[in-house]
C-alpha cells in the first residue's frame, strides 16, 4: 500500500520522530512512502525510502490529492500546523476534501496516525 506523508514546517521534526517510532511497521508491511518535497527529503535523511514529489507550496499537496483521486494513495498522514498561515491553503483543502470524497484514511496529528498504523 502507498502512504503519503506530509508535514508543515512547524511539524517536520514531529514527523521524523513519528517515522522513527514506527519504523518497524513502515518497513515491514509492503508499504511505499510518498511525500511532499521537503518532508520527503527530511524522511530520506532519516533513512527512509521515499518518493519525494514537489514541495507543498509548489504543487506537492495537489500531486498527492491527484493520487488520492486516482486511487494510487491508500492513506494520508498530514501533520498540519494549525498555528501557521499557508499560501497554498486551497491545495491543502483540496487534498483533505478528496480524502473524504474517496474515503481515504487521513490523519492530521500523531495520535490519529498512530491509531491508523496500528490498524494495518
Ligand atoms: O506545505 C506542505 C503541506 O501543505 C508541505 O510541503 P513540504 O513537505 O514541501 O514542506
Amino acid at each position: 500500500m502507498t502512504i503519503a506523508i506530509i508535514a508543515h514546517d512547524g511539524k517536520k521534526a514531529e514527523m521524523v520522530q513519528f517515522l522513527n517510532e514506527h519504523q518497524d511497521i513502515l518497513s515491514s508491511k509492503n508499504i511505499k512512502l510518498i511525500a511532499t518535497g521537503t518532508t520527503g527529503e527530511k524522511a530520506k535523511r532519516a533513512g527512509f525510502e521515499v518518493n519525494a514529489l514537489l514541495s507543498g507550496p509548489l504543487g506537492g499537496d495537489a500531486q498527492i490529492a491527484a493520487g488520492v483521486a486516482e486511487k494510487k494513495v491508500d492513506m494520508v498522514i498530514f501533520f498540519r500546523d494549525p498555528l501557521a498561515k499557508h499560501p497554498h491553503e486551497p491545495d491543502i483543502f483540496m487534498l483533505m476534501r478528496l480524502c473524504d470524497v474517496y474515503d481515504v484514511p487521513l490523519a492530521t496529528n500523531p495520535a490519529t496516525a498512530q491509531l491508523l498504523l496500528k490498524a494495518l
